[in-house]
């Protein structure tokens, strides 16, 4: 009971500590990836605040182009390096004032709405003065994108403008790891969006178990104003390999530990109760006989009477003395003797019932305890039993040794109900029998 208790209390705080040991690895991990987080999210910054300002330089550029090229085709050809060298940009094209009149054809192959959407900016345009402004294109299943516009002259007559396309602003996208988040907006968060990412979502449980990092960036200054919304939610997979083993090894060696300790505190336990046990017998056991000693025979006594009291049973105590046993130690030696009481007890329990007591009380006095008494007819018969045993001779170490042995009865409660009246009666009566060998029941 007491070992499995121990058993238990060391997984507990086996659980606990492998609990631990893999949270404190996991918030590694966790530390890594937001280090990861954090330097994927300067990247994008840097890259898209670096795209924007090429937008407006390459607008004005191109404005300025416009008062020195001398024919379309220039101004064509222009536009085609500068786009070259800068993928996001899909179009650049001048117009004027005017809707009907295209300035360098392009305008013509736009659309109604198109042309509205740039005649929209056009006015946005002349109300910040010339300085450039962006639109989100709004035409339903195109790609996502946004014009920038501005002033080629001071008089705010003829125009320049680009299209950007969205996806060109952020081709680290690829790199989005799984549980991350990403949107583009256009103005504030909450505008219109102008491009969302979303990669494999995480389960509930990874929901619950590892945190997720947000950001949020203002860019593209008063021209382009965008907003870069990231998140990642974090998941099993940011959990690194390595840590995994790492942990996976600390727990199991914290386990093979524990049940090495277990199991030497179980052979310390075990060795501790034989110890007592032993020390236990010792104190209860004759050395010589093995027999119930004095002490275990008084408890054992005082056991039965309580037991009887309950019941209103009788029971019998003997009293046995040896006769004639000096002369066995005078004659063939004290290790001659003390072969013959062990040969002795071994006698009286061949006589008795298991459940009977036999002890001796110290050199040749022996007792016996009988519970659960019929009638006196029974203990005189044991007693008759109990004499023939111990007379019966002794073939010891080549000698043929004769005994006789005096015995008294006290029988309780008739004979009294405390230990040491029926132990008195029982020896007064033994010694009777000594003086006079006559059967003293
Ligand atoms: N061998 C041996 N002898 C013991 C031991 N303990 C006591 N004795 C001896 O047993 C004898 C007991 O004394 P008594 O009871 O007077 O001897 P007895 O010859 O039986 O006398 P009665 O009872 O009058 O017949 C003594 O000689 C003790 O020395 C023991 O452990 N071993």
């Amino acid at each position: 009971m007491r070992m499995r208790l121990v058993y238990l209390t060391c997984t507990l705080l086996w659980l606990v500590m492998s609990v631990l040991i893999g949270l404190s690895f996991i918030s590694r991990s966790v530390f890594l990836a937001e280090q990861d987080f954090h330097a994927f999210e300067q990247r994008l910054v840097e890259r898209i605040g670096q795209t924007l300002e090429a937008n407006e330089v390459v607008l004005y550029s191109y404005a300025a182009f416009q008062s020195i090229a001398r024919t379309d085709v220039e101004k064509q050809a222009f536009a085609a390096r500068l786009i070259a060298h800068n993928p996001q940009i899909k179009r650049l094209f001048s117009f004027d004032d005017s809707n009907a009149a295209p300035r360098d054809g392009f305008l013509s192959t736009l659309s109604d709405a198109d042309r509205r959407q740039l005649m929209t900016l056009r006015q946005a345009v002349v109300a910040r003065h010339g300085a450039p402004v962006m639109k989100m294109d709004d035409r339903p299943n195109s790609e996502p994108s946004f014009y920038l516009v501005r002033a080629i002259d001071p008089s705010m007559r003829h125009f320049v403008a680009m299209q950007v396309m969205a996806a060109a602003l952020l081709p680290d996208l690829t790199k989005l790891p799984a549980g991350g988040y990403l949107r583009l907006w256009q103005g504030e968060q909450g505008n219109r969006w102008l491009l969302a990412r979303q990669t494999a979502s995480r389960s509930a449980l990874e929901n619950l178990l590892f945190p997720q990092f947000n950001s949020l960036h203002q860019l593209g200054g008063v021209a382009q104003p965008l907003t870069l919304q990231l998140s990642w939610q974090l998941g099993f997979t940011e959990v690194r390999r390595l840590d995994c083993v790492a942990a996976g090894v600390i727990s199991l060696g914290l386990l093979i530990a524990m049940l090495l300790g277990l199991t030497r505190y179980a052979r310390f336990l075990e060795g501790s109760q034989e110890r007592e046990m032993r020390l236990f017998y010792l104190a209860n056991h004759d050395r010589l006989t093995n027999l119930a000693n004095r002490n275990l025979f008084y408890d054992r006594l005082q056991h039965a009477i309580s037991r009887l009291n309950r019941k209103g049973r009788n029971l019998a105590v003997l009293f046995l003395d040896m006769d004639r046993f000096k002369p066995v130690n005078d004659t063939y030696g004290h290790a001659t003797g003390d072969r013959v009481l062990q040969v002795i007890a071994a006698r009286l329990k061949a006589e008795l019932r298991t459940e009977d007591t036999v002890a001796r009380l110290g050199g040749d006095e022996f007792a016996v305890l009988i519970e659960e008494v019929e009638s006196k007819q029974e203990i005189i018969l044991v007693v008759e039993r109990l004499k023939r045993a111990i007379e019966r001779a002794y073939e010891l170490d080549g000698h043929t040794i004769r005994l006789g042995v005096s015995i008294g009865v006290a029988y309780y409660p008739e004979d009294g109900v405390l230990i040491e009246e029926l132990l008195s009666v029982a020896d007064r009566k033994m010694y009777g029998e000594k003086n006079e060998p006559v059967l003293a029941v």
